[in-house]
């Protein structure tokens, strides 16, 4: 008996050895192999650090410099040593990325049928519905139809119908500020935003009517909260869970919720759900999307249809709300900008004195929006240099595939490196530099260096194709209305050390918040 447990236990310990020598040394070794054999044309950190991979770089420029993946795509991006494509290698998930438009194009062609959707990682607010949301299926013919209903129900000829309601939830949060007050400009814009998006998908004053959520705390206490901050709370909760080690370690941790922590996110998600199915089950909304896509799609599973609604939210949500931060921030940081949009403000929307900016905002004219085309320029340049999401979500290959001279494994994870698109040096003149001229053709910055036309998929803030961002119409107009709004009504001061500080940006899992003073209340 003794011998037999003995050897058991040997067994069994050189079985877990094995499984993580191979998990954290043998197969990502195995696969810089691969791809070396295949030539320059996918890069690789130098050095691979056997445990984190590419890992230990995020986290220790995250802990270190306040900077965050974001920045280390960027970062990679700008290396002299450019490839068309290259692996980022994270434990257990190498993901193959796209930041070529060549390469991209190619890719293009193969979605939906050999490449598509695969989320990179199980967590997040994905799970509140019993589905996988919109974000998260394959491109089925079911995906398709429910996709175009969605995106009809949002408006994506005519999202300007929102304008009003959109307006309320500015006014009802920035409304109160006054004249010297200090302000976490973030903050405001996220509860603005979010509460906007949760009104348009649920119905108007949803937030009022929605029921208290029991959230558990670290200690395992409960506490009662309101819907909006219980997902506020989450949503810090899990992005800081997402870069504990243990879960950069083990993946799986997160999949199969078997750690503490992961196990009481999803009790919260599960509670986030409930309150939402409660609020639906009891409302009688006839005009949200949620219910207009309930009377057209009769044959979808109403858990289907919620879980697609919650993908609205969470992909218009964040996204949003850190564009609107870093246009703001970017206004100040390049004092010239703000000057030409005054001036456009000043000509088209305010007619030069003629219409009083309260009276604007009261009737939002939104075809003056359209005759803007320098505040259009300026949001296309935010978008750029700033993308809230520095990469798309993630994909799969279907069957190994030749994409020009790579040969990609069945089953790799793909994804666009959009932050290094939209800084790659052959596509954009002065990548660094914050130009919103240079999307007029009559300028010198519209073409490429070698002075050809910029290739269409240089472009891709809200990626491409058939899995492009559902709702990039609705965010455009969003962040015009919010921006032509925010300069109506205040004059304000950001410090300027965080205006000097390079790193400083607004997007996915940033670090940053910025915070300003409102020295001038132009008009209520
Ligand atoms: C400035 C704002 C926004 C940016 C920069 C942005 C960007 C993106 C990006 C890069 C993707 C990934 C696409 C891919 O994987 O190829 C995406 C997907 C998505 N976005 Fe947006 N987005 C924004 C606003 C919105 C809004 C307002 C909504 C909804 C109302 C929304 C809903 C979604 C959904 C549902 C997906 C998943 C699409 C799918 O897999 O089919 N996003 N977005």
């Amino acid at each position: 008996m003794q011998f037999n447990l003995t050897t058991v236990f040997i067994i069994c310990l050189i079985g877990i050895i094995g499984y993580l020598l191979n998990k954290f040394i043998l197969k990502p070794y195995r696969k810089r192999a691969y791809y070396q054999k295949q030539g320059a044309s996918v890069g690789m950190t130098p050095k691979f650090n056997p445990f984190l991979g590419d890992y230990k770089l995020i986290l220790e420029n995250y802990q270190d410099k306040g900077k965050f993946i974001g920045h280390y795509a960027r970062d990679l991006a700008l290396q002299e040593n450019k490839s068309p494509l290259y692996i980022f290698q994270i434990p257990n998930k190498d993901i193959l990325c796209f930041r070529d438009v060549e390469y991209l194009s190619e890719l293009n062609k193969l979605i939906p049928k050999y490449v598509d959707r695969e989320p990179i990682d199980n967590s997040g607010f994905g799970k509140i519905g019993s589905t996988g949301g919109l974000g998260q299926s394959r491109s089925t013919k079911e995906w398709r139809n429910r996709r175009e209903t969605l995106m009809k129900t949002i408006g994506i000829n005519h999202a300007s119908k929102f304008i009003p309601l959109f307006l309320d939830h500015f006014q009802h949060n920035f409304g109160s500020i006054k004249t010297n007050q200090e302000i976490n400009f973030s903050q405001v814009a996220n509860t603005s935003v979010f509460s906007f998006i949760l009104s348009l998908i649920f119905g108007k004053n949803v937030l009022d009517q929605i029921g208290l959520c029991n959230y558990e705390q670290k200690d395992g206490s409960i506490k009662q909260m309101k819907l909006y901050d219980c997902m506020m709370t989450m949503s810090d909760d899990m992005t800081s869970e997402s870069l504990q080690l243990y879960n950069v370690l083990f993946p799986e941790l997160i999949d199969y919720n078997l750690a503490t922590e992961n196990r009481r996110n999803e009790r919260n998600n599960k509670e986030i759900g409930r309150i939402l199915n409660e609020f639906i089950d009891q409302s009688k909304e006839t005009n949200s999307v949620y219910a207009q896509v309930i009377r057209e799609l009769k044959n979808e599973p109403q858990q289907q249809i919620l879980s697609d609604c919650i993908s609205l939210l969470i992909g218009g949500h964040e996204t949003t709300f850190m564009s609107f931060s870093s246009a703001v921030y970017c206004l100040k940081k390049y004092p010239e900008t703000l000057k030409k949009l005054m001036q456009e403000i000043n000509t088209i929307i305010t007619e030069n004195g003629k219409i009083p900016p309260e009276e604007f905002i009261k009737n939002f004219d939104h075809k003056k929006l359209d005759e803007m085309e320098y505040l259009s320029m300026f949001i296309k340049e935010v978008l750029r240099l700033h993308p809230s999401a520095s990469r798309s979500l993630g994909y799969k290959a279907l069957k190994t595939l030749k994409i020009n001279d790579v040969m990609i494994p069945k089953g790799e994870i793909i994804t666009f490196d959009v932050i290094g698109c939209l800084v790659n040096p052959e596509q954009w003149k002065d990548p660094l530099n914050f130009i919103p001229e240079r999307f007029d053709p009559s300028s010198e910055y519209f073409k490429t260096p070698s002075d050809k036309n910029r290739h269409p998929l240089a472009y891709i803030p809200f990626t491409l194709g058939s899995r492009t961002c559902p709702g990039r119409s609705l965010a455009m107009l969003e962040l015009k209305v919010a921006i032509v709004y925010f300069l109506l009504k205040f004059e304000y001061q950001i410090n300027e050390a965080d205006l000097q500080n390079p790193d400083m940006t607004f997007s996915i899992y940033s670090p940053f918040e910025l915070h300003m003073k409102i020295t001038e209340v132009k008009c209520r």
